[in-house]
């Protein structure tokens, strides 16, 4: 069913998500798998970055949040590949009209060391979300040894992101 919007051909919309560190699982990090000695704990594969970029593209379009969409409650999630829910998401949003802008994310890690993986999940959420490399920027961020992230027991990530109404011919 589709929403009436406002006028307004841009909005923006933010998500925020934090996922608990486990040794021994496997680390996804914004589509991607990481060699570490931790993973991510979650209902899904706990991709926190595509969590966060989930609940920013559902948020500009004020559809809820993913859990609406994707219930922990549900089995059929268990252990799902978050790329999947992205692209889901990616279709809702084209449903009403829109297409992404931009995203700017920030994964706060105090290990593994992002910065080499980061332009393999610029590609990879890139060709997901129908747009280019360049329309999408990661960002990753020690919090100086300080809270949660700091000492290592889960990373969070945040994301904020444009979408623009898509000419309709
Ligand atoms: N997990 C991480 C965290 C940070 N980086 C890169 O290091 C730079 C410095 O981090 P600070 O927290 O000291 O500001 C940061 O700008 C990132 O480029 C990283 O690669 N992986
Ligand atoms: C991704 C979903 C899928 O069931 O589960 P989790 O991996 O637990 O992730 P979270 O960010 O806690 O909640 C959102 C859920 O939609």
């Amino acid at each position: 069913m589709s929403k009436h919007f406002s006028e307004c051909p841009f909005r923006i919309g933010y998500g925020y998500d934090v996922h608990q560190l486990e040794e021994g699982l496997p680390l996804w990090l914004g589509g991607i798998k990481i060699t570490h000695t931790h993973g991510l704990k979650g209902h899904s594969d706990a991709d926190v970055a595509i969590h966060a970029l989930c609940d920013a593209i559902l948020g500009a379009c004020a559809l809820g949040d993913i859990g609406k969409h994707f219930p922990p409650s549900d089995e059929k999630y268990k252990g799902i590949d978050s790329k999947i829910l992205l692209k889901e998401v990616i279709m809702m949003i084209h449903q009403e009209g829109y297409k992404i802008g931009n995203a700017d994310l920030t994964i706060a890690a105090e290990k593994p060391k992002l910065l080499p993986h980061i332009d393999n999940m610029r590609e990879c959420l890139s060709n997901i979300m129908d747009c280019l490399i360049d329309q999408i920027s990661i960002k990753a961020t020690t919090t100086e040894k300080l809270g949660f992230t700091g000492r290592e027991e889960g990373i969070s990530a945040s994301a904020i992101v444009l979408i623009y109404k898509a000419n309709e011919d």
